[in-house]
């Protein structure tokens, strides 16, 4: 065996000692969740008990097949993913494989039929993890649920203390879409989507007050679009997040970058006409300006952590006030 080989090796055991960990742990999590916080002091003495119990032979319980397997693949270098010269946008090309997806979609269209979808005029939806707010109590996810957000710390997407604790489902038939919107003060300002089942484009466009749209020289039109391909992963945090509105239009087509949506025009998301917007992850998702997406049936899981109850003020960036405009340039 190769040095290689054995360090591979290592990371795999690692990895599945890990989830050992995290299954057999998680009630834990969940009670700790339920006390007023989570402050600073509450997710430390997690980590700590995490830290302890890593030391001792754990898990008495079977992990679930997919999280191995997610969570034995390398740990990503996120500075590595960031696109353009955004503030904290990343993307991730084939974060999980085809075969997951397919065993992810099957789970998911498994409960089709249970009553648990809401369904909107453009999209229909699923929320796991209770109801965010001011007296959000976490809910345990379903564990396939929980296996992905375990993955998501693993491979450092997110870090144990900001750890996924509401995902939300989104699926899109070919012509719906989603209006541009920010996620919302209720949760930590970093939210990761996975797509699985066909490629979509994503506009972000700068946050404006209602009191400026229409001022000269106030721009409210998408700056930037995203191409997120099936399988792909795209994370938005700070400043993307609190300050940029992100939409996906509401077509059967559309053509990345320069021509705009080729189908259903007038049929937008809302909000926001994408087409036009320079494309900043072309390369990384090999789809150059000009390459037609045709949309299948999409759905989307979003991963986020509603904010502890103490600290339900609005979500800002850090640092200097910029116009949100010039975020995306
Ligand atoms: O479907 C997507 O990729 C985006 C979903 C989204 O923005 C949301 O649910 O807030
Ligand atoms: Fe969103």
């Amino acid at each position: 065996m190769t040095s290689l080989d054995f360090q591979s090796l290592l990371k795999q055991e690692k990895a599945l000692q890990r989830v050992q960990l995290a299954q057999s742990t998680r009630t834990t999590a969940v009670q700790q969740e339920e006390e007023p916080g989570p402050t600073s002091s509450s997710s430390s003495r997690l980590s700590a008990r995490r830290r302890d119990e890593e030391s001792k032979v754990v898990g008495t319980k079977e992990p679930s097949p997919l999280l191995v397997k997610l969570a034995g693949r390398p740990s990503l270098d996120m500075e590595k993913m960031r696109v353009g010269n955004t503030p904290s946008i990343f993307y991730v090309p084939d974060f999980i494989s085809g075969a997951d997806e397919q065993q992810l979609l099957e789970r998911i269209h498994a409960q089709a039929s249970s009553n648990e979808w809401v369904t909107l005029r453009s999209r229909r939806l699923k929320c796991w993890g209770g109801q965010p707010g001011e007296s959000f109590r976490p809910e345990p996810l379903p564990p396939w649920v929980d296996a992905l957000c375990e993955s998501l710390v693993v491979r450092g997407v997110f870090s144990e203390e900001t750890r996924p604790n509401h995902v939300l489902l989104n699926e899109y038939q070919p012509g719906q879409g989603i209006m541009a919107h920010t996620d919302g003060p209720f949760y930590e300002p970093r939210t990761a989507t996975l797509s699985l089942g066909s490629d979509a484009v994503m506009h972000f466009s700068p946050r404006i007050e209602t009191s400026r749209i229409g001022r000269p020289g106030v721009e409210t039109r998408p700056q930037a679009s995203l191409v997120l391909r099936a399988l792909s992963l795209v994370v938005f945090a700070d400043d993307a997040y609190s300050r940029l509105l992100h939409s996906i239009d509401a077509v059967r087509e559309e053509t990345v970058g320069c021509g705009g949506s080729s189908g259903d025009v007038g049929k937008r998301g809302g909000g926001g006409v994408g087409g036009g917007a320079p494309v900043i992850n072309g390369a990384a998702a090999g789809a150059p300006e000009g390459t037609i997406l045709r949309r299948k049936l999409r759905v989307s899981l979003t991963f986020r952590r509603v904010r502890a109850a103490d600290r339900g003020e609005e979500t800002g960036g850090s640092g200097p006030e910029k116009n949100p405009a010039e975020l995306l340039v």
